[in-house]
């Protein structure tokens, strides 16, 4: 049948059928020249990657996020400054937490509800739980938990004397400990589930004022959950109960939506509140912090490929877009970090170029590096300076819209800046003394010698004048005879620095 594609090798060459081998006569040992062969057993043994070491199994669709309503009076983050009506696509993966990934989906568990945002300004990932709070809030808690709630690295089974051990000691968690061991602690779909920051985040205004936010995901078909007996059930009959549950409701064109609300707190309120605002085993009462809509996700595509679009995701609370700022919530902090590093580890260093990944718009110096598939310079032309360059331009700078110093937290009154060494007349200082009184003659001789025959082969005017003129910072005489031997003359005035 000439329509259907022909079956090949890796390298594209034709086939003729995927189950012959090559060997040394009828009954021979291999041949090494069957590169089909070898080429179908060696891309099959590397077909695993690590899983994720928490949240290891989990479901996920694509679809998008609608903003409803106006609040650019509490963030300038995309979508909400694009517009009330403004959609963008976004992805989602549930997953329990402890499990493997054949682990079942009906798990007593805290359930993962990650949002992958596209907007115009970059990625904003969501990293969510179905729970309002979290186990710990200190960072340091997280690996020794998740050793007590995992396999034990003896025996591999888990051991309720570990789990309960750890909680038992370190209290703080009893919250969600309780909606833990309820019903919550097994829910009957991924679609019936709210999802939660947990954590404070700041969201900044174009003028610099911003709020104290925490952020609810929820069901539009409202909460619904199994019983022990009917989780139990379901683990015997059908491991991925929430993955086919999630799947046949797409298909059947049912599609799972949220509505998206926010709390928020002024600076100000946060000094009264009751608890620490950074602390993420506290909610924010409703009544007294009420609930804003801003938002509508629908989930309307299925996967067409589970390993590229779902296995391949990476989230980092790390990706917020201007206008979303990470609070000084000690576990958050730690996050930052800790999800791009693992990315690196479990997908490489070029995982942000995984299509499903990927922003819409990426600029930037990143060109190398295992797996770079693309040109990595997005827009850039293929030529474009692998740097910021002074003569060629390749990007241009946004400057931030606002100055972090100045949106300094009362509960961290010193703030955080913006900053690098700027160039200062000290810097020539200690170059200076070298070339006049630690070089010998011959050495000074050598160095204009050297700096002429390189700066003669250079080709844009502006950078010799520079150079001329950052010679010339070191020592007058020694700006006039590398100035003279390429046909410059240093700058006057001479700026040597702030
Ligand atoms: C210090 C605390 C924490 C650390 C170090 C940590 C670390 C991790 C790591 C390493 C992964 C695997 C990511 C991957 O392989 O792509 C992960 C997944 C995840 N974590 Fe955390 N986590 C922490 C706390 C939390 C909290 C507080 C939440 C929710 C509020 C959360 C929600 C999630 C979710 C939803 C996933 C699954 C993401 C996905 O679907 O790919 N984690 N975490």
């Amino acid at each position: 049948n000439d329509t259907l594609p022909v079956y090949t090798d890796g390298g594209g060459h034709p086939v003729s059928s995927p189950y012959d081998y090559q060997r040394a006569g009828p009954n021979g040992p291999l041949l090494l020249q069957d590169f089909h062969l070898i080429d179908t057993l060696s891309h099959f043994v590397r077909e695993r990657i690590p899983e994720r070491v928490v949240h290891a199994k989990g479901s996920g669709a694509h679809g998008y996020f609608e903003v409803t309503r106006d609040i650019t009076n509490i963030t300038m983050a995309a979508p909400f400054s694009d517009g009330v009506g403004t959609k963008v696509p976004l992805t989602m993966r549930f997953s329990t937490v402890a499990g493997e990934a054949g682990s079942p989906d009906t798990n007593r568990d805290p359930r993962g509800f990650a949002i992958k945002l596209r907007t115009s300004k970059g990625i904003w990932d969501w990293v969510f739980n179905n729970t309002p709070v979290f186990f710990i809030r200190d960072p340091t808690k997280f690996p020794l938990f998740i050793h007590s709630q995992k396999r034990n690295p003896q025996t591999n089974l888990r051991t309720p004397n570990s789990q309960w051990d750890y909680w038992s000691q370190n209290q703080e968690a009893i919250y969600q400990i309780l909606i833990l061991f309820s019903n919550r602690g097994t829910p009957a779909s991924w679609a019936q589930m709210h999802g939660w920051s947990g954590h404070t985040y700041k969201w900044v205004t174009e003028t610099g004022d911003w709020h104290y936010v925490k952020v609810k995901v929820i069901s539009d078909e409202g909460i619904n959950n199994l019983n022990a007996t009917e989780a139990k059930d379901l683990i015997a009959s059908n491991l991925d109960h929430n993955t086919q549950d999630l799947s046949d409701r797409i298909t059947a064109g049912k599609f799972p939506s949220w509505t998206v609300a926010i709390q928020t707190m002024t600076p100000a309120e946060s000094l009264k509140f009751k608890y620490d605002v950074n602390d993420m085993t506290k909610i924010w009462p409703e009544d007294e912090y009420p609930l804003l809509e801003v938002g509508k996700i629908v989930l309307d595509k299925n996967p067409d490929n589970w390993f590229a679009e779902i296995e391949q995701l990476a989230f980092s609370p790390a990706n917020m877009p201007f206008g979303a700022e990470p609070s000084n919530d000690p576990v958050l902090q730690a996050r930052l970090f800790a999800y791009s590093d693992t990315a690196r580890h479990r997908l490489g260093p070029n995982h942000e170029q995984i299509p499903v990944n990927c922003p819409l718009a990426v600029d930037n110096f990143q060109r190398a590096g295992w797996m770079r598939v693309d040109g990595g310079a997005g827009t850039l032309p293929p030529g474009a300076a692998n740097y910021p360059s002074s003569f060629e331009a390749p990007v241009s700078f946004t400057p931030r819209p606002y100055n972090l110093s100045a949106i300094a937290d009362p509960n961290n009154p010193q703030g955080t800046v913006l900053t690098s060494y700027k160039l200062s007349p000290r810097d020539f200082e200690q170059p200076n003394a070298l070339f006049n009184t630690e070089f010998t003659d011959v050495e000074r001789q050598s160095l204009v010698d050297n700096v002429i025959a390189a700066l003669s082969s250079v080709t844009v005017p502006q950078i010799q004048q520079r150079s001329v003129d950052m010679f010339a910072c070191v020592d007058p005489a020694l700006g006039e005879k590398i100035g003279s031997g390429i046909g410059f003359k240093a700058s006057s005035p001479l700026k040597c620095g702030e």
